[in-house]
């Protein structure tokens, strides 16, 4: 087991690159299954856990796959198996996206039911009546969800309640094999989505609308292999961005696409932050004190819950009081506690949290809690005296790849090392 050691003080300064999006490249691993002809190759992978772990879910299932370095590469005539693993699937709650492929693929598919994790119950009640209007029926039992389809899956119009990113997702996924046309209202709009939609189109799908709130689709036969390159990770670089305004840095991000941040940047600028949108990446430099701002998340355009708790880190530096507001995960605020530990004053009513800004942090032993609260709680060592140490790196390493080498080249005091035997806590075992 291992812990980043943050020693707070360092003005961050220079470039960092982002690496491909986990939120984009899971759905599109994914949807590889559907592809029952030729090769995939997606390029700009990031190595994280997740990935892993979709890959030998992938694997499971007997297609071929070879992760290597930044591309992954994919097979998927051969598809012996519809069940995915509970060993796999209790890791990652993402995984719940090959639900639609292999419903449309092969017409079966038995998966462990995702259930909740630290974040929240993370509900599938979405994912399962969208498919069903596609023809899919389900059975719920022994802790697995198992998936029919008698015939062809037939393009239907459906309206999601909430504009969940995995139920239109997994819906997209099983339309592009169903029969004919179907339309997908009041779906999500994230930039994940429109790459899954762009993926799926060089595949061979027929999509149009993704990144609306409406999506249509008109079925295909099938799909074939092709070479694709993921989108940078916009959460990612909005933690690198947050990073340079919290320690009054100056810091190009490289790939950061302005388009997918418009949120985050203008928070940014709100709270004093001077936020340069260039061709290939954004700069962010802070040389003023930075003031607090009210923040809500919100489905894409609004502010991203992904990016909720670095930027509750970055108001704990700000001058002023501040609310923040989470609207999307209800249990969203675990990384609270571990904050106060290093002196923060924040106060929790339901959903909102009340942050006091300015007030001197001090390093303490925090643990994280899911792995955006992992990076936040980095990023308030940024500011603290003395050492901060983060545990539970198993989250931090779901979303980061070399997130110490990145800060650290940019001049942040932090390392990763080993826990000794003697200081390992006893505790519980966590999952995703
Ligand atoms: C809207 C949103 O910000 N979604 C985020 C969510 O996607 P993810 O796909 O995990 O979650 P959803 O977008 O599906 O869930 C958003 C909300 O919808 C509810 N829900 C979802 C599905 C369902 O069948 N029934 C239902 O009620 C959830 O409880 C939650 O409150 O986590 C990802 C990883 O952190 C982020 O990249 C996404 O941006
Ligand atoms: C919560 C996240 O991911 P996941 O949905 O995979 O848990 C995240 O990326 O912040």
């Amino acid at each position: 087991m291992e812990k980043i050691i943050v020693r707070g003080g360092a003005k961050l300064k220079g470039r960092v690159k982002v690496h491909g999006a986990k939120n984009a490249v899971l759905p599109l691993i994914a949807a590889s299954i559907l592809a029952s002809r030729g090769e995939i190759q997606i390029y700009d992978v990031p190595m994280l856990e997740d990935v892993k772990t979709i890959t030998k879910l992938l694997q499971s299932l007997g297609i071929s796959v070879d992760l290597s370095e930044d591309r992954v590469k994919i097979n998927a005539e051969k598809l012996h198996s519809t069940t995915a693993p509970y060993e796999l699937v209790r890791k990652m709650r993402a995984s719940f996206v090959v639900m639609g492929p292999l419903l449309a693929r092969k017409k079966h598919a038995r998966i462990p039911l995702p259930g909740g994790c630290n974040i929240g119950s993370r509900p599938i009640d979405q994912h399962l009546k969208g498919l069903e209007a596609l023809g899919a029926t389900f059975d719920i039992q022994e802790g697995h969800i198992e998936g029919y389809v008698h015939g062809r899956l037939k393009g239907a119009r459906i309206y999601l309640d909430f504009p969940s990113v995995g139920a239109t997702q997994n819906i997209m996924m099983a339309a592009v094999l169903a029969e004919g046309r179907t339309v997908i209202e009041n779906a999500a709009c994230e930039p994940e989505i429109v790459d899954l939609a762009n993926f799926l189109n060089v595949l061979g799908a027929k999509v149009v609308g993704a990144g609306t709130d409406e999506i249509r689709i008109e079925g295909v036969d099938f799909l074939r292999g092709a070479d694709y390159t993921v989108i940078p990770d916009r959460i990612e670089a909005g933690t690198y961005l947050v990073a340079a305004a919290i320690s009054g840095g100056d810091v190009f991000v490289e790939g950061a696409i302005s388009d997918h941040l418009n949120p985050l940047i203008a928070k940014l600028r709100e709270m004093g932050v001077h936020v340069v949108e260039g061709e290939n990446g954004i700069r962010a430099r802070a040389d003023e004190p930075i003031k607090a701002a009210d923040v809500k998340t919100l489905p894409y355009p609004g502010f991203p819950t992904d990016m909720q708790s670095q930027m509750m880190a970055l108001q704990l530096a700000a001058e002023g009081t501040s609310v923040m507001t989470e609207t999307v995960f209800e249990n969203r605020f675990m990384h609270v506690e571990e904050m106060k530990r290093m002196g923060a004053q924040i106060k929790i009513d339901g959903r909102t949290a009340i942050i006091k800004g300015g007030v001197p942090l001090s390093g303490a032993q925090v643990k994280s809690t899911d792995l955006r609260a992992g990076a936040a709680l980095i990023l308030a060592g940024l500011i603290a005296s003395g050492e901060t140490e983060v545990t539970e790196l198993q989250h931090v390493d779901r979303g980061y790849v070399d997130i110490v080498g990145k800060l650290r080249s940019l001049g942040a005091d932090i390392e990763r090392v080993k826990i000794e035997e003697e200081e390992l806590p006893i505790q519980e075992h966590s999952y995703a």
